[in-house]
């Protein structure tokens, strides 16, 4: 048994490193864009700026896919939308199920962008007798008792945990057994799986967390004089008390 987040290699069989299929899904949103808008050819330094990477690791990124884009012209949009949708398996359809239906799972089955990008919501699945049958995103909720039943007639892979911590190995476990081999936890709780078994977590509260660390270093560097040049909020409202009720300062400090 292996325990934790995703513990494949950090390089994928086809030597794709993990890094860059992290950033395959940045490049295809910023791509789409440019789709949507019939935009015919992007610029490496163009394409790195929507997708808020840096142009070199662009450029990298794409010959591991072995797109090179041509000198002058760039890379053809509607090319690449189609080379990292199939190298991220988006060329085909993938049911998904959703196991916790409450406020978190509820949003999620909500959620517009999964469809579109080719993730179908198969079921949504609780242990609460009283919400089998009830409508959520137009769809009957399922009881847990026929998830393994669901798993197999959708030929489902990938589940999405959304109940509470407490519940959320079991019914992890219940997913493996019933075939899945990929799982997305929202639950605070780390998942023991089997090998093969890929892990992706997602944690609001630790992207919070590390913006407070970042905030933190900002309003320290503003303290010592080290030219932050945008002041927290902290630091305005801080500002703004000295200087009564009139006072305010620039969003922007000047250069
Ligand atoms: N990762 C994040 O950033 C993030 C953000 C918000 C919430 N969460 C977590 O997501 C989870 C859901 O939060 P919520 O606010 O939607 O909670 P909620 O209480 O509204 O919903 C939980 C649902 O899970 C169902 N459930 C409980 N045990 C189950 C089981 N064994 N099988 C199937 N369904 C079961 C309950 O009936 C309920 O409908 C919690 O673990 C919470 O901590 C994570």
């Amino acid at each position: 048994m292996a325990t934790g987040r995703n513990h494949r290699p950090a390089t994928r069989s086809r030597g794709i490193p993990e890094a860059t299929v992290a950033r395959l899904p940045l490049y295809l949103r910023a791509l789409t864009a440019l789709s949507e808008r019939s935009v015919p050819t992007v610029s490496s330094e163009e394409l790195a700026a929507a997708a808020g990477v840096n142009s070199a690791k662009l450029r990298k990124d794409f010959s591991y896919l072995g797109s090179y884009g041509t000198r002058g012209v760039g890379y053809d949009v509607e090319y690449l939308v189609y080379q990292i949708s199939r190298e991220l398996g988006l060329t085909q359809d993938w049911p998904v199920v959703i196991v916790g239906i409450g406020n978190l799972g509820a949003a999620l089955a909500n959620y517009g962008g999964f469809a579109s990008r080719g993730f179908r919501v198969a079921a949504l699945i609780d242990a609460d007798p009283s919400m089998t049958g009830k409508q959520v995103a137009g769809m009957g909720v399922s009881h847990v008792d026929d998830l393994e039943e669901i798993i197999q007639v959708n030929g489902v892979s990938i589940g999405v945990i959304t109940t509470p911590g407490g519940a959320a190995q079991q019914v992890c476990d219940r997913l493996v057994a019933a075939g899945v081999t990929s799982i997305l936890n929202f639950a605070p709780t780390v998942l023991t799986v089997p090998e093969g078994v890929d892990v992706r977590k997602v944690d609001l509260s630790i992207e919070l967390q590390i913006l407070a660390f970042h905030e933190q270093r900002k309003a320290a560097d503003e303290l010592a004089g080290n030219g932050a040049r945008v002041p927290t909020a902290a630091r305005r409202r801080a500002a703004r008390a000295d200087e009564g009720p009139e006072g305010d300062i620039p969003a922007v400090m000047p250069a």
